[in-house]
């Protein structure tokens, strides 16, 4: 490991409290596509993500993947264009969508964990009918909305031991219908059926900004409103505050938005006094630390 993610936490002491709350939890992480970077920074994620399994928790990992989309969409001359943070898929898109993400993304994660001495199993939201979905706007083709959600697999899987790996491709309430489903919205309603202690969003910024450039590291739901409506939060923050929004609401008891990129983000978020990135939760601990 490139740092002692021990001495992050400054001392064995500082961590012990939180290696003990954490004991079975279940951590849904959202690892995106900007988040992912190279190959070492892949090695350090599932570093993390073995080491969370290894002292007892439940890491559930849903990613994304849009750029290694873009990449290959442009090697075949398809054109793709953005409503509201979410892609316009035709039919020839979403075959693309699934082969990369449920095939070429998936399998590198899969592979990087078990590199690491995990046994992690790549599935989509097809497997045993995990995710399943309604078009989510005509305009918008095959783009998925969750509405019936079966987590036993998931559950079965970290119960033997296995760290579950999640490509956001559905299936549709119709037969033969395949759904892309924006990475965040998979992993919030994975995380809100399966009523998940924590979903860590990994991104390519610190955090929620506020006007001045500031991470905010603790939001209320209220909080969160009135930044989106005063134009605090823009852009691709939009759709994920209103993940972490509709998460808290379903009965996550935590969501953190954090920088994937950072060495140990995950380790940093759990593991420490400071925490890492913004959290969202329903009523703030009164009393520091701030996490728990
Ligand atoms: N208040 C804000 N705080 C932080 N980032 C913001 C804010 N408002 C808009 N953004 C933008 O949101 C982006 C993160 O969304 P996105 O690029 O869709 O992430 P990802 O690809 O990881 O899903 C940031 O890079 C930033 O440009
Ligand atoms: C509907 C929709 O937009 N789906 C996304 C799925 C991948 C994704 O969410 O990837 P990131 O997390 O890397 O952005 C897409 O087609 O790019």
């Amino acid at each position: 490991m490139d740092r002692d993610w021990i001495a992050t936490a400054r001392t064995l002491s500082e961590a012990l409290p939180y290696l003990q709350r954490y004991t079975g939890a279940v951590v849904v992480v959202k690892f995106g596509g900007n988040a992912m970077g190279d190959d070492d920074a892949m090695a350090e994620f599932a570093r993390d993500i073995v080491l969370m399994k290894q002292v007892g928790m439940n890491p559930v990992v849903v990613h994304g993947g849009g750029p290694m989309i873009n990449e290959m969409l442009a090697k075949l001359g398809i054109k793709s264009d953005w409503v509201r943070g979410k892609r316009v898929t035709d039919k020839a898109t979403v075959e693309v969508v699934e082969m990369i993400l449920s095939g070429l993304v998936n399998k590198r994660i899969v592979q990087a964990i078990n590199d690491q001495g995990g046994r992690a199993v790549g599935i989509s939201g097809k497997d045993d009918d995990l995710m399943v979905c309604e078009a989510d706007d005509p305009e918008l083709g095959f783009v998925g909305r969750p509405v019936e959600m079966n987590v036993q697999v998931i559950r079965d899987l970290y119960s033997a031991g296995m760290i579950p790996v999640i490509a956001p491709v559905a299936t549709g309430v119709n037969d033969n219908e395949t759904f892309n489903v924006n990475g965040d919205t998979a992993a919030g309603a994975i995380a809100g059926a399966l009523q998940a202690d924590r979903l860590l969003l990994l991104t390519d910024v610190a955090g929620v900004k506020d006007k001045a450039g500031e991470v905010i590291t603790n939001m209320t739901p209220d909080e969160v409103q009135g930044l989106i409506a005063d134009g605090t939060i823009s852009g691709g923050m939009i759709p994920k505050v209103e993940t972490a929004l509709k998460a808290v609401k379903e009965g996550v008891r935590a969501v953190v938005i954090l920088d994937g990129r950072v060495a140990n983000a995950c380790l940093l978020e759990l593991f420490t006094e400071h925490g890492a990135g913004s959290m969202i939760r329903s009523t703030m601990p009164k009393v520091k630390p701030r996490r728990g």
